[in-house]
């Protein structure tokens, strides 16, 4: 049964008219025009204080209650929108479309325009240099479709993934927006929905429908099936295209997404895979802290362009298994170092983003300025293929030379029709060239010679009045008028008109005067009407959607195809040229190698550097960074790696993942010399930070990750795991630490960074043939027994950790330290008399599934000293405040066993 609409009727006029829109567009803010302010009413303008201040006011009631609302001045308005698009809100504007002065009752509204977070094109609203995606997620049983567009990029993918799989794909594609059926996002899963900031927005489940998306899917692209895509199998993902392209037209006001040219339908074999954690752990595009800077993106991101950025933000978050495409950019990224990558870098400086502009142009939303900058863009392409290196010397480059065709229709067309300058908006006028048009032309002519006509009226009339004094003038009430002064009234012809009198003067009109009058202010009005007129022939000419008759009328010629998919190929070999130049400018600044693709697994890098950390010691004068080798092969698959803290362990695992990541995408890498075997992930297991939102312990976040790389990593897998065990007792922690080390090696086989403070790890090389220990070198000095940390990877386990002399570099109190210092002597005195050596091979291989109560049981010989020696390595010296440590020796203190003889 249909509802009853809802009853607005006790309600004034203006108010009911605002709750019909209102109920239309429930989950936006509803932006509504009053004169020259937005009003936001009710539960929005509350909202609106929340989130931006803006000032709450009451004005009169409407059914009986206050009406509370704020305001955004129209002549602010984007800025505003910027704020709360950012702040992941979705706002619908409403405008007055009917005319006022004839209005009976309030004047008609309608929303002209939705702007959600996924769905934004506009520049001031977008992020220039990170393409904004929308999402939508559809699920059946534990399989998901996933559907998305870069509604300004026309970037259309498809894609269908098991649950676990996810989280992967909403931190690889970051979307800006996700749009859910209601009860998939009741069940969203907590890592789903910890892997994506999006703003999350419920659709009615009828949309999700897979017939429907495929034939959305097939209208857009001009095709009967989705065959020639690889999509046709994938109804799941149908299923979320449909909701995806129906939101898209509807808050695009029902435009066709032109620009739209092609679909990827991506399968997570053909990506290597960055988890969510590898992505966040090797800050990637985004630091720990969720900044963009420093990471290996802003380090790499030298683009002139914002279609270079957003190319090279996208090849990092998908490097292809396949090493094709990398091979081809590592060489190209050579032959433009050899030819000198400034001349191409200084040349894009003139390009506009096209990638944009045609997206902009599709919507039909593109700016006078926009397309200005397209035509010299066209206009600057002979100079940027000039700026590349001869061709017939690399393929790539070649190619992407060769789209950089000009487009003749589309710059004659611009050069012909758009102004040498035009004017910001449209409404200013201004947009349309000089000379195109013969009816602007004269419209223009008569606002502009009104001056001259009225110089002339002026001197004819004094001429035949003989009215020495007369004058032409015009004011905004009263118009254009000759005014004579009162002695001279008696001269004044009979086709003089009265209009006013004044206390010294008579104003007159007269029919010539009139009619200029009416065609004067009328022109204007007349000359921008027919300019817009003008510039929606020019869109429907880019479009490729001229009428006959108007391109008859206007001696423009169709332009045959339509140049938006030549546009799009254009914007695609300026994004590639730009984020090559950037890597080739790079990887000769910092003095980076081209890495050796291998068939065999592992990895081996000569003087290899952390990128990001080196450039901030050089920034910050740190000194010089340490560089380091890594070998991972056949023979050596796995590192343990032992040493102080600070010494430098992490900086070095993630280097080696950097430098592998690097080289996946193409790139040069920063090392001597480098050789990658294939790769097919890059695991993590770095840090400790609580998932407080997910209910989630340190302890229980860092086995659910351990979990699943023993779960998913291969042979060709990169796995880092940064001091596994840490967050639970020292028994406990080195049992599964010891587990997990082997399960790595003997099973997954996967080539592995080990880092680790649990010095009896050390003791599995003997066994486990494959592990080779190294550690990272310091030395000390001073009568302080100062700890200097070398930075050198060097063969075999550290011979102690540091702890103490780190902690007093933190500026740990004497006391503590003091105390801390004797505590460890007495233990160390004491596990080299009495305690035998942990047994890590109690547990045999074969009894591998559960190794955990053996290890654990060797060591927890003697259950006394193991609580101190756990509770003592609980200790993070480097994260206690110095009360916090007092209390921690108040703890050791109470577990030192005191009946146990030979203690001190
Ligand atoms: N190869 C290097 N050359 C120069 N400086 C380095 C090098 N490696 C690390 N560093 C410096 O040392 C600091 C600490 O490094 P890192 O965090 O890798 O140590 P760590 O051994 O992992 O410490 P912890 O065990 O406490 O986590 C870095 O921030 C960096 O400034």
């Amino acid at each position: 049964m249909a509802t009853a609409p809802p009853d607005f009727s006790a309600h004034t006029p203006v108010m009911a008219q605002y709750l019909r829109l209102k109920a239309a567009h429930e989950d936006a803010l509803l932006f509504f025009r009053m004169g020259d302010f937005y009003e936001l009413f009710y539960e929005d303008a509350r909202r609106a204080n929340a989130l931006l201040d803006l000032t709450l006011t009451v004005r009169g009631q409407s059914a009986g209650e206050p009406v509370v609302m704020a305001g955004v001045p129209v002549h602010a308005v984007e800025s505003y929108l910027a704020k709360f698009i950012r702040l992941g809100c979705s706002v619908a504007i409403a405008e007055q479309v009917g005319d006022v002065a004839s209005a009976k009752g309030p004047v008609e509204r309608q929303v002209v325009r939705v702007v959600t977070p996924g769905t934004v094109t506009d520049s001031e609203l977008l992020d220039e240099r990170a393409d904004t995606l929308l999402l939508a997620a559809h699920r059946r049983r534990s399989s998901w479709g996933l559907a998305w567009l870069g509604l300004s990029s026309g970037r259309l993918g498809l894609a269908e993934c098991g649950e676990a799989e996810l989280p992967g794909w909403l931190a690889r594609l970051a979307p800006a927006e996700l749009l859910l059926a209601a009860d998939d996002a009741q069940t969203l899963p907590p890592a789903a929905q910890a892997a994506c900031s999006a703003t999350l927005t419920r659709r009615p489940p009828w949309g999700f429908d897979s017939a429907l998306g495929h034939r959305k899917l097939c209208a857009l692209l001009r095709v009967q099936n989705l065959a020639g895509h690889n999509g046709e199998a994938l109804s799941l993902a149908q299923a979320a295209a449909g909701a995806l392209l129906a939101y898209a037209e509807h808050t695009s006001g029902g435009q066709a997404l032109a620009h739209v040219q092609d679909l990827q339908v991506e399968q997570a074999s053909a990506l290597i895979e960055l988890p969510p954690s590898t992505l966040r752990n090797l800050e990637i595009t985004q630091t720990l802290r969720g900044e963009k800077a420093p990471t290996l993106l802003s380090l790499l991101d030298r683009c002139v362009t914002g279609m270079g950025s957003r190319a090279l933000r996208l090849w990092l978050t998908h490097p292809l298994r396949e090493r094709m495409v990398a091979r081809a950019r590592q060489a190209a990224i050579g032959r433009l170092i050899a030819h000198g990558p400034e001349a191409l870098r200084e040349a894009l400086k003139g390009v506009s983003d096209v990638e944009r502009c045609a997206a902009r142009i599709a919507l039909r939303q593109v700016r006078p300025r926009e397309l200005a900058g397209l035509r010299s863009t066209l206009q600057a392409l002979p100079a940027l293929r000039e700026a590349l290196p001869p061709t017939g010397g690399d393929a790539l480059l070649d190619s992407l030379a060769s789209a950089l065709q000009p487009e003749p229709a589309v710059q004659d067309l611009l050069q012909r029709m758009l102004a040498a300058e035009p004017a910001v908006l449209l409404r200013e006028g201004g947009v349309i060239a000089p000379g195109f048009d013969a009816t602007l032309d004269t419209l223009r002519g008569l606002s502009q010679n009104c001056d001259q006509f009225l110089v002339e009226l002026e001197a004819r009339e004094r001429a035949r009045t003989g009215i020495p004094n007369l004058r032409v003038q015009f004011n905004k009430v009263h118009g254009f008028h000759i005014e004579v002064t009162a002695g001279q009234t008696g001269k004044v012809p009979a086709d003089y008109q009265r209009r006013q009198t004044l206390k010294n003067a008579e104003r007159y009109t007269t029919p010539e005067l009139k009619a200029f009058e009416d065609q004067a202010l009328s022109a204007q009005e007349r000359a921008l009407a027919r300019e817009k007129w003008l510039w929606e022939r020019l869109l429907d000419a880019l479009l490729g959607r001229l009428e006959a008759e108007d391109a008859q009328a206007l001696g423009l010629a169709p332009i045959e195809p339509a140049p938006l998919a030549a546009l799009g190929r254009l914007a695609q070999a300026l994004a590639g040229l730009d984020a090559l130049a950037a890597l080739a400018e790079r990887a000769a600044t910092l003095n980076w190698c081209a890495p050796v693709f291998v068939p065999a697994p592992g990895l081996q890098i000569e003087a290899g550097r952390h990128p990001v950390v080196e450039a901030r010691l050089a920034e910050t004068g740190g000194g010089p960074f340490m560089p380091n080798d890594c070998r991972l092969d056949a023979k050596t698959r796995m590192l343990l790696i032992t040493g102080p803290n600070m010494g430098g362990k992490s900086t070095y695992m993630r280097q080696v993942a950097l430098i592998a990541l690097l080289g996946a995408i193409g790139s040069w890498v920063p090392a001597r010399r480098c050789q990658l075997g294939p790769l097919d992930a890059i695991h993590t297991r770095i840090g400790a930070a609580d998932d407080l939102a997910n209910a989630q312990s340190t302890f229980m976040l860092e086995m659910s990750e351990a979990a699943a790389i023993l779960h998913g990593a291969g042979e060709h897998s990169l796995v880092l795991m940064d001091e596994i065990g840490r967050g639970t007792s020292t028994s406990d922690g080195l049992a599964l630490a010891s587990a997990i080390a082997r399960h790595l090696h003997e099973r997954n086989r996967a080539c592995t960074l080990f880092a680790t403070h649990y010095f009896e790890l050390t003791a599995l090389a003997a066994r486990l043939h494959g592990l080779q220990n190294v550690h990272v070198a310091a030395a000390q000095t001073g009568e302080h027994e100062d700890i200097v940390f070398l930075h050198e990877i060097q063969p075999g386990p550290a011979s102690r950790s540091y702890g103490v002399q780190v902690a007093r570099l933190a500026g740990m109190p004497p006391a503590v330290l003091r105390e801390a210092r004797a505590l460890l002597e007495a233990i160390e005195q004491r596990e080299a008399a009495e305690r035998p050596q942990i047994d890590l091979f109690a547990a045999s291989p074969e009894a591998e599934a559960d190794p955990a109560p053996e290890a654990q049981a060797a060591a927890t010989a003697d259950p006394a000293t193991a609580a101190l020696l756990a509770a003592l390595a609980d200790i993070e010296p480097d994260q206690l405040s110095p009360r916090e440590a007092l209390a921690a020796l108040y703890q050791l203190k109470s577990l030192q066993p005191p009946h146990t003889p030979g203690t001190p």
